[in-house]
């Protein structure tokens, strides 16, 4: 009996012991396979087809048409969600609103690529804000924002500093007494010196050599960069020995030269007890109770690319939105009339407006949001790069892939916007005549990497096309071609243009 007992229950443990292992080998092979099936049924996005290594960077490089238009043409044909390649790295392009926003609050798409240019002249990767990622990126842009969604920048009011230069330009085409002018250069110059002024706390003579190269150089980095960056942030287009990668370096490092003389300057006469009054000096009292605070990041390196970040991202971005605005209100008389109305309406012709108006004049603000949907200064945002293989609109990106999200489709698609190419600010107005923010075309990008410095822009915006509107009627001269082309860059910026500037007899004290 015992013996019966113990070869049944050898007999039954074996048969288990079998089948447990059976189950076990079918399990592992079934899993195998289904890991072989899945691979194989990844689904990328569509696109253009490229040729070997290259990919598409021919196409993109050496369009005929503006890179944007190309772009925007493949989204028809594509749809919602597709790819290209440069240098077998996918730069996946998103047009629809409810995944770009899924897919940017996705901590697995929030990284950037290194500008290969600045960590070269730095010598160290991993820097300041806009191409910095991880706990370091996570500070230094904590900090950043700290500083930039302030109204005051210490002691100073940022409205003060940026009417001050607007003053500047109205007195300047007062004088000229409707004489024809390029508004480019009182644009450039006067934003380049708010910017300025809050990094550095310096505000430069527009005749100063130094400055004027500096707001050059900061021109032509964003021209030669390519669309969006897609060259000088491409892991491989920006390390090959080209004269624009030289080029790219050679303007880093003369305006991280620029930066370093005032940091230099602020050290000297460094006081951690007296009031800071801009950027630098905050930076250096971050630094000086950095390890107190438990902070890894705060070093001489990250406050130069800091301040890098500040002075590229804050200046040519403005500067062409501004001039786009002007140009667009020279081109539609009646809607600025109608601007010009409501703002004498409220504050009249004695004093200029401030920014404690704004939430009176809806239609201002409706103006100055109708210019930036009809022309977008950025198109194509810098692309996040995703940190893991992820699904993008129900696509398969694998890691390493750039990713940003068309501006110019959100801005400019009949899918979004009635008649999109006709000008009309009321667009933006409720029944009541009330400013509706949230129809925007998400000019300031989206999510975790969304402008740090939206709020400083919007004040530049309305500061600057409420002072010229209320004191001038901005004309375009007789016969001039309409010019819509611009040129492309890391913006989108207009060509130059003349404008003239009637005086409204406001402000004639
Ligand atoms: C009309 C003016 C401006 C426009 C249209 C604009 C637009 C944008 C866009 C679309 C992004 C990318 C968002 C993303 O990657 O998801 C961005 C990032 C950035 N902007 Fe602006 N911007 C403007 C003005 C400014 C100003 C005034 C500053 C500086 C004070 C600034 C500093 C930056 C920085 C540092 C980043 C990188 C943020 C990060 O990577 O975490 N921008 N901006």
């Amino acid at each position: 009996m015992a013996q019966v007992m113990s070869t049944d229950f050898l007999t039954h443990n074996l048969s288990t012991l079998l089948t447990t292992g059976l189950t076990i080998i079918l399990v592992v092979l079934f899993s195998l396979r289904r890991k072989n099936d899945s691979s194989k049924k990844l689904t990328h996005p569509p696109g253009p087809s490229g040729i070997p290594v290259l990919g598409n960077l021919l196409t993109v490089a050496f369009s005929k048409l503006p890179q944007h238009e190309l772009i925007n043409g493949w989204s028809k044909k594509y749809g919602d969600v597709f790819w290209f390649k440069i240098f077998g790295t996918g730069v996946v392009i998103i047009n629809d609103k409810e995944v770009m926003q899924k897919t940017f609050q996705n901590t697995d798409v929030c990284d950037r690529a290194p500008f290969f240019a600045s960590d070269y002249v730095l010598g160290r990767e991993n820097n300041g804000i806009a191409f910095a990622n991880g706990g370091s990126w996570k500070e230094q842009r904590k900090f950043f924002v700290s500083i930039f969604r302030k109204v005051d920048i210490g002691v100073s009011r940022l409205e003060d500093i940026v009417g001050g230069q607007v003053k500047n330009i109205v007195t300047q085409v007062k004088n000229l007494k409707g004489e024809k002018f390029d508004p480019a250069i009182m644009v450039n110059m006067s934003i380049a010196n708010i910017i300025t002024r809050i990094i550095t706390g310096v505000t430069y003579d527009w005749e100063d050599k130094a400055f004027q190269d500096i707001v050059a150089y900061s021109g032509k980095l964003f021209d030669i960069s390519g669309p969006a960056g897609l060259f000088s942030l491409n892991p491989v287009f920006a390390r090959l020995p080209l004269p624009v990668n030289f080029e790219i370096r050679r303007l880093c490092r003369t305006i991280m030269d620029f930066i370093q003389v005032s940091i230099d300057e602020h050290r000297k006469n460094f006081d951690p007890n007296a009031p800071v009054k801009d950027f630098i000096g905050s930076y250096l009292k971050e630094m000086a109770s950095a390890d107190a605070n438990n902070l890894k990041s705060f070093d001489d390196t990250n406050m130069i690319v800091s301040c890098f970040d500040a002075l590229l991202g804050g200046w040519e971005t403005v500067a062409s939105t501004l001039r786009w605005t002007i140009y667009l209100l020279s081109k539609h008389p009646e809607a600025q009339g109608r601007m010009r109305q409501e703002i004498h309406d409220l504050v009249g012709d004695e004093r200029f407006p401030t920014i404690a108006d704004r939430q009176y004049l809806p239609l201002v603000e409706a103006t100055i949001a109708e210019c930036m949907r009809f022309i977008p200064a950025v198109p194509i945002h810098l692309p996040h790069v995703t940190s893991q293989d992820c699904n993008i609109g129900g696509f398969d990106v694998p890691k390493g892939s750039a990713v940003a999200a068309n501006l110019l489709h959100f801005a400019k698609s009949p899918m979004f916007w009635e008649d999109p190419e006709v000008f009309r600010p009321e667009r933006f107005l409720d029944d009541a005549g009330n400013f509706m923010r949230g129809l925007e075309p998400v000019p300031f990008g989206y999510g975790k990497r969304q402008c740090p410095g939206e709020l400083l822009a919007r004040m530049e915006m309305f500061i600057f096309t409420t002072f010229l509107v209320q004191n001038f009627e901005l004309k375009l001269p007789a016969g001039i071609k309409d010019d819509l082309q611009g040129v492309l860059g890391l913006t989108w910026r207009p060509n130059h243009y003349f404008i003239e500037g009637h005086p409204t007899n406001a402000n004639e004290e």
